[in-house]
């Protein structure tokens, strides 16, 4: 099987390009190969390639920047994967792709008022700019008509590149208090889980001779939309105080003790965009159907800084 990966040096691609190899021939591109705001260049890329499998983790995630740059953010997230869901169509390839929690408003909530996690089933209202651009993405994949899995994430951190893990350890270096929003739920996801994750379920749905059929009756079987996150709730605040206790263990990660987290409200830190208060995805879809194991966000951070520390010995 040929796959060609784009956005490899994303925190998602970075870890996919790795977690891949072994299912075929893997043809990692970045953003001077394929440049999802040149969708002549696109299909030129996936013309040539050919591929039997687009896993597509490129995207514009500047949640505050897309507020003032909508047109880039629509043509990256919006239109361009339309365009990648096209050509795979038109040569027999299917798509992996990943979306957000940031399609949904955050309203939801059970009869005692209290928050019920989304499933795929509820219908999108996103209130940023970044959400609405992911949402057209879905969607204009789901119109191509290409065979497709669209994986909707959240949260995601990793040992490199820019996210909220790596955010709190600068900041726990530098100063002895934090105030951090506590009343936005979610769950943190290791980029890491999300590529091994990832290439085990195209192990085990689409090469493995012990699913049914050809390729395209295997996708066909598990086509859709899945949220696909690490389990457990928490908030920003408890996520930073998770990484702060566990960081504490380790003094590579952090030379001083560490900061007192204070709780705030949403209210009392303004920011460009809108994000939603709840943003807690089901992961029964997930684990019922792809059938693939889904650690907690906790499990998970420690195994991502148990990576760190190994980078930095
Ligand atoms: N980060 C998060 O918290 C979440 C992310 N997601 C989704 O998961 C996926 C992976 O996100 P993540 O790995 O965290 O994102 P990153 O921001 O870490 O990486 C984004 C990748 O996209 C590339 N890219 C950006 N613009 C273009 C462009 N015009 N053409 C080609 N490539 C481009 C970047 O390249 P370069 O390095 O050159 O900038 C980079 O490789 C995305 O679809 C995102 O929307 C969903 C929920 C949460
Ligand atoms: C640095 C900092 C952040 N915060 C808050 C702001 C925000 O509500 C929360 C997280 O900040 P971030 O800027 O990392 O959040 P954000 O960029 O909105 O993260 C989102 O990115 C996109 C790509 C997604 O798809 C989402 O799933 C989500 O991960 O923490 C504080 O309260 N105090 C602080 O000191
Ligand atoms: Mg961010």
């Amino acid at each position: 099987m040929k796959i060609l990966l784009t956005g490899k040096t994303g925190q998602v691609g970075y870890e996919l390009e790795r977690s891949l190899q072994g299912l075929g021939e893997i043809i990692a591109v970045d953003r001077t190969q394929m440049d999802l705001s040149n969708l002549d260049q696109i299909r030129n890329v996936i013309r040539t390639v050919k591929p039997d499998l687009i896993v597509n983790p490129a995207a514009y995630t500047a949640v505050d920047k897309a507020e003032s740059e909508p047109e880039l953010a629509m043509l990256i997230n919006g239109i361009a994967p339309g365009v990648i869901a096209e050509e795979a169509k038109k040569i027999g390839a299917g798509i992996i792709h990943y979306s957000t929690d940031y399609v949904f408003d955050g309203g939801k909530r059970g009869a005692q008022g209290e928050f019920v996690p989304y499933t795929e089933e509820d219908v999108p209202n996103p209130i940023n700019v970044y959400g609405k651009t992911k949402l057209a993405g879905e969607q204009a994949i789901i119109a191509s008509g290409c065979p497709h899995l669209i994986l909707r994430t959240s949260w995601v951190y990793s040992t490199y590149g820019k996210n909220f893990l790596l955010t709190m350890l600068r900041l726990g270096n530098e100063r002895d208090e934090l105030k951090i929003v506590d009343d936005q739920w979610g769950s943190p996801t290791w980029s890491g889980w999300i590529a091994d994750t990832t290439a085990q379920l195209i192990k085990e749905k689409l090469v493995s001779s012990d699913a049914a059929g050809d390729r395209a009756e295997r996708f066909a079987a598990i086509n859709g939309i899945y949220n696909f996150v690490n389990s457990g709730y928490v908030t920003w605040c408890g996520f930073a105080r998770g990484i702060f206790a566990n960081a504490a263990l380790d003094g590579r990660l952090l030379k001083k003790s560490a900061p007192i987290v204070y709780s705030i409200s949403t209210l009392d830190y303004p920011v460009p965009a809108e994000r939603p208060l709840n943003s807690e995805l089901s992961t029964q879809k997930l684990q019922m159907i792809l059938n693939v194991p889904v650690s907690s966000w906790s499990e998970s951070l420690q195994e991502c800084l148990a990576r760190e520390s190994a980078f930095n010995k």
